[in-house]
C-alpha cells in the first residue's frame, strides 16, 4: 500500500502534467504552469488570517488572479447553461463535518455554523486578496448585490438562503455568491454545498437525501471539478456518505483532496488513518483544527499551530499536510493548475458553440414584418419549388435529394411506364395460344352474310379488336392513377421542404396540390378513356410495319394448312409469334378456319400497333401535363388557393408574419445563447494572451 505522501504527490503531479503535454504528447508550457514563486511582490508585512505563509500567495496570486476573475465572470454569466463546465473547487462533506468552518478558516470570516443543515443552497465563495485593510463583503443572488460586513455576514447568508430556499429546511439549486475581498486571503473560489444526510431531521422533506445528492452530483460530476472532501476526524472515513459520492464520479481519486477537521477532537490514530488512505484520495489529505467557540481567527490559527507542534500524537504528522495555511496553499496551487488545464478548452468550446448558434440562427427564416415581405418570401418559395420540380421531374437532376430514390422522378416515371407496357403485353398474351382460332371462327360464323365466302368481313375484325381493347382498358387508367398519385407525393415533398420554415403556408400548399392533381387526374382519365375508345372504334395505322408483320405471319399459313389437311402430321405446330400451338381441334372446321387464321394474323400484327400507341400516347400525354403543371398550373393554383379561396385567403400570407411559437422560442433561445457566448468570449478575450500555449 502506498503512503499518503506518494498519493498526494502523484495526484498533484498528474494535474501538473496536464499542462506540459498536448494531446500528441508534445511538450508545451502554459503561462500558469510556471513554478510557484515564494517571494512577495510588495514584500509588505501584514497581519493576516492565514499569516503562516502570506508571501507564498502574493506572486502566484497576481498571476492567477486575472484568470480566476475570468472564470468567476464566466460562472456569473452562467456559461454552464451552454454545457461549458468551469474548473471549480467543490466542497462536500457529511452534515456537520465542518465544511463551513473550513471555509471560514480560509476566509477569516464567520459563516452560519451549527448542528443540522445550515448550508441549504450552493454557496459560491469568492475570496480575493486586496490591499485595502478594510475588508469588503457582499452577496450576489437573484440578480442583486447585497453589501454586508464581517460581523453581519452569517446573518446575511441566512437571510439570503431563506429568500432563495424558503424559511423552512428545504434546499435549492439556485446558488448564492459570497464575495470576500480581504487583505491576505488566498485568491480562491469554492462552492460550498449542503451537507449530506441520510435521515431527514424535523421539518426536512422526506427526500432530502435525494435532493442533496442531486445538487452534489451536479457539481462534482464534471471532470473540471476538484472535490474538496471534508471529513471529520471523529468518524470512520469509509463510512462517510461524501466519500461514497465522490468515489462514484472520481474512482481513482485523482481530483479529490481530503480535509480532515476536528483533529483536536480525535487525535488518536489520525496519522494512521491519513497514511493508510483507505478511501483513495489522490490529491492527499490536510488535517486542520478550525475555530472553536468564540475564538478569534488569529487565536484559532495559533491554537492550530500549537496543537500540531506539541500534541504527542498530532505532532508526528508530517508538517506538509497539517494546518489551514497548508490547505490554502494547496488549494491555490490546485486551482491554478486546473484553470490552466481547462481554459484553452473552454475558449475553444465558447467559440465552437457561438459559431454553431450563430449559424443555426442564420438558418432560421427571416422575421417578416410586412405583407410585402411575406409576399416576396412566398413568391420565392414558389420560385424555388418550381425550379426543384423542373430539375427532378423534367431534367432528371436529383442533386437536392441524392439519397432519396423516391425523388429521382424521371427514373421512377420510366420504371412505371415500362411496367405499364409490360402489364399491357401480359394481359394480351394470356389467351394467345388457348383454343387457337376458336374465337375468330365463332365471330366469323356470326358475321356471315349473303355473298361470296372469300371476303373477310370487317365487322368480324372489329368485334375481335373491340373485345381485346376492352380486356385491357383498365390498365391505362390504373397507370394514370398510379402516376398522378406519385407525382402528388413528389409535389408535396418539394413544397414542404421549401416552406419548412413557414408552417402557416403548408396546409394551403397541400390543399392546392391535392386539388390541382385531382383536376389533372380527371383530365387524364378522360383523355385515356378517349384514347381507348378511339382504339375500339376504328382500325387504322399508317405504319408499314403492320403490313410487313402480317405478311411474315401469313407466310406460315401453308404449314398450318398442311397440318390441317394431312391427318398423319402431328397436331402441335410452331407458329412464329405464338410459339408451339395445338391445332388438332381445327381439323373438323374446314369452312372458316383459313379465314380465321388470316384474321388472327391481321389482329396480331395490328395489336402490336395498338399497344405501342397506348404506351406512346400515355407517355407524351404525361410529359405535356407535367410540363404544364410545373410551368403554369401549379403556380396559378397555389396563388389562387392562397389569395382567392375563402379558406386559405390572403389570411395565409398575413399569418406568415406571425412566427410559430416553436420558431419564436427557438429564436429567443438562440439569441440568449449568442448573447451569453459573446459576453463569455469577451471575458476570455481579455485573458487570451495569458492562456496562450507556448510551444
Ligand atoms: N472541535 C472542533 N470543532 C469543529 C471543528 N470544525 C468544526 N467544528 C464544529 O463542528 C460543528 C459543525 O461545523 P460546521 O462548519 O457548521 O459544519 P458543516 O459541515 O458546515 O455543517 P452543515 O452545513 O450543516 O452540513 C460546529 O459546531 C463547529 O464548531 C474543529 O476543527 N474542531
Amino acid at each position: 500500500m502506498s503512503s499518503h505522501g506518494e498519493h498526494s504527490m502523484a495526484g498533484q503531479q498528474q494535474l501538473q502534467n496536464a499542462n506540459v503535454e498536448d494531446e500528441e504528447g508534445n511538450p508545451r508550457a502554459l503561462v500558469l504552469a510556471q513554478p510557484l514563486s515564494i517571494m512577495a511582490e510588495d514584500g509588505e508585512e501584514t497581519s493576516l488570517p492565514i499569516s503562516a505563509h502570506p508571501p507564498l500567495m502574493f506572486s502566484f496570486n497576481e498571476r492567477i488572479r486575472p484568470l480566476l476573475d475570468a472564470v468567476d465572470r464566466l460562472r456569473h454569466l452562467k456559461v454552464a447553461q451552454e454545457g461549458i463546465q468551469l474548473p471549480t473547487i467543490v466542497v462536500v462533506g457529511d452534515q456537520s463535518s465542518g465544511k463551513s468552518s473550513v471555509l471560514e478558516s480560509l476566509a477569516g470570516i464567520s459563516l452560519p455554523r451549527g448542528q443540522g443543515i445550515c448550508t441549504r443552497v450552493p454557496l459560491i465563495m469568492r475570496l480575493q486578496h486586496h490591499q485595502n485593510p478594510e475588508p469588503e463583503l457582499h452577496l450576489e443572488y437573484h440578480g442583486k448585490i447585497v453589501q454586508t460586513d464581517e460581523t453581519r455576514v452569517a446573518e446575511a447568508i441566512v437571510l439570503a438562503t431563506d429568500e432563495i430556499a424558503g424559511n423552512g429546511k428545504g434546499i435549492s439549486h439556485t446558488p448564492l455568491t459570497l464575495v470576500v475581498k480581504k487583505r491576505g486571503v488566498p485568491d480562491l473560489t469554492m462552492v460550498d454545498l449542503p451537507g449530506i444526510t441520510r435521515v431527514p431531521v424535523h421539518g426536512q422533506p422526506e427526500d432530502i437525501y435525494e435532493q442533496i445528492s442531486g445538487i452534489i452530483m451536479e457539481y462534482i460530476k464534471p471532470e473540471e471539478s476538484i472535490i474538496l472532501n471534508v471529513l471529520s476526524a471523529t468518524v470512520d472515513f469509509p463510512t462517510c456518505e461524501s466519500i461514497r459520492m465522490s468515489q462514484r464520479v472520481d474512482k481513482s481519486g485523482e481530483r479529490t483532496l481530503a480535509v480532515v477537521t476536528k483533529a483536536d477532537k480525535a487525535p488518536e490514530g489520525l496519522q494512521e488513518k491519513v497514511t493508510a488512505d483507505d478511501v483513495n484520495i489522490g490529491l492527499g489529505y490536510v488535517c486542520v483544527r478550525n475555530r472553536i467557540g468564540e475564538e478569534s481567527y488569529e487565536e484559532a490559527r495559533e491554537e492550530e499551530a500549537h496543537l500540531f507542534q506539541t500534541h504527542p500524537l498530532l505532532s508526528k504528522i508530517d508538517k506538509s499536510i497539517v494546518g489551514v495555511p497548508v490547505l490554502a496553499q494547496k488549494l491555490v496551487h490546485i486551482q491554478a493548475t486546473i484553470i490552466s488545464k481547462c481554459l484553452p478548452e473552454i475558449v475553444r468550446k465558447i467559440n465552437d458553440k457561438l459559431n454553431s448558434s450563430v449559424s443555426e440562427l442564420n438558418k432560421m427564416p427571416q422575421h417578416l414584418s410586412s405583407v410585402g415581405e411575406a409576399m416576396t418570401v412566398f413568391m420565392r418559395i414558389i420560385g424555388f419549388s418550381k425550379e426543384s420540380l423542373r430539375k427532378i421531374l423534367l431534367r432528371g437532376e436529383f442533386d437536392e435529394y441524392p439519397e432519396d430514390r423516391r425523388m429521382h422522378c424521371t427514373a421512377r416515371l420510366v420504371e412505371m411506364l415500362n411496367q405499364y407496357a409490360g402489364d399491357l403485353q401480359k394481359s394480351a398474351e394470356n389467351k394467345l395460344t388457348e383454343n387457337f382460332l376458336m374465337d375468330e371462327m365463332r365471330v366469323l360464323d356470326e358475321a356471315k352474310g349473303i355473298g361470296l365466302p372469300n371476303f373477310l368481313p370487317r365487322t368480324a375484325f372489329l368485334v375481335i379488336l373491340q373485345k381485346k381493347v376492352k380486356e385491357i382498358s383498365k390498365t391505362p387508367v390504373d397507370f394514370m392513377a398510379k402516376v398522378w398519385d406519385y407525382i402528388e407525393t413528389v409535389l408535396i415533398t418539394v413544397f414542404m421542404n421549401h416552406c419548412e420554415n413557414y408552417p402557416q403556408l403548408q396546409s394551403a400548399m397541400r390543399r392546392a396540390t391535392h386539388n390541382l392533381v385531382a383536376k389533372i387526374k380527371d383530365e387524364s382519365f378522360d383523355r385515356v378513356t378517349e384514347i381507348v375508345e378511339m382504339e375500339k372504334l376504328a382500325d387504322y395505322t399508317c405504319s408499314p410495319e403492320y403490313m410487313s408483320d402480317w405478311g411474315k405471319l401469313m407466310a406460315q399459313q401453308n404449314l398450318f394448312m398442311e397440318v390441317m389437311n394431312d391427318h398423319s402430321k402431328p397436331t402441335r405446330i410452331m407458329i412464329e409469334g405464338f410459339g408451339e400451338i395445338e391445332v388438332g381441334h381445327l381439323r373438323g372446321h374446314s369452312d372458316v378456319r383459313e379465314q380465321a387464321f388470316d384474321m388472327k394474323m391481321r389482329i396480331t400484327a395490328y395489336w402490336k400497333v395498338v399497344l405501342k400507341r397506348l404506351v406512346d400516347s400515355m407517355a407524351l400525354h404525361l410529359l405535356l401535363h407535367v410540363l404544364n403543371l410545373v410551368d403554369h398550373d401549379m403556380e396559378a393554383e397555389i396563388v389562387n388557393e392562397l389569395m382567392g379561396s375563402p379558406v386559405g385567403g390572403p389570411g395565409a400570407i398575413q399569418r406568415m408574419l406571425e412566427e410559430s411559437p416553436s420558431a419564436a422560442k427557438k429564436r429567443e433561445r438562440l439569441n440568449k445563447s449568442i448573447k451569453l457566448l459573446k459576453d463569455s468570449k469577451e471575458v476570455v478575450a481579455q485573458i487570451i494572451d495569458r492562456i496562450t500555449v507556448v510551444d
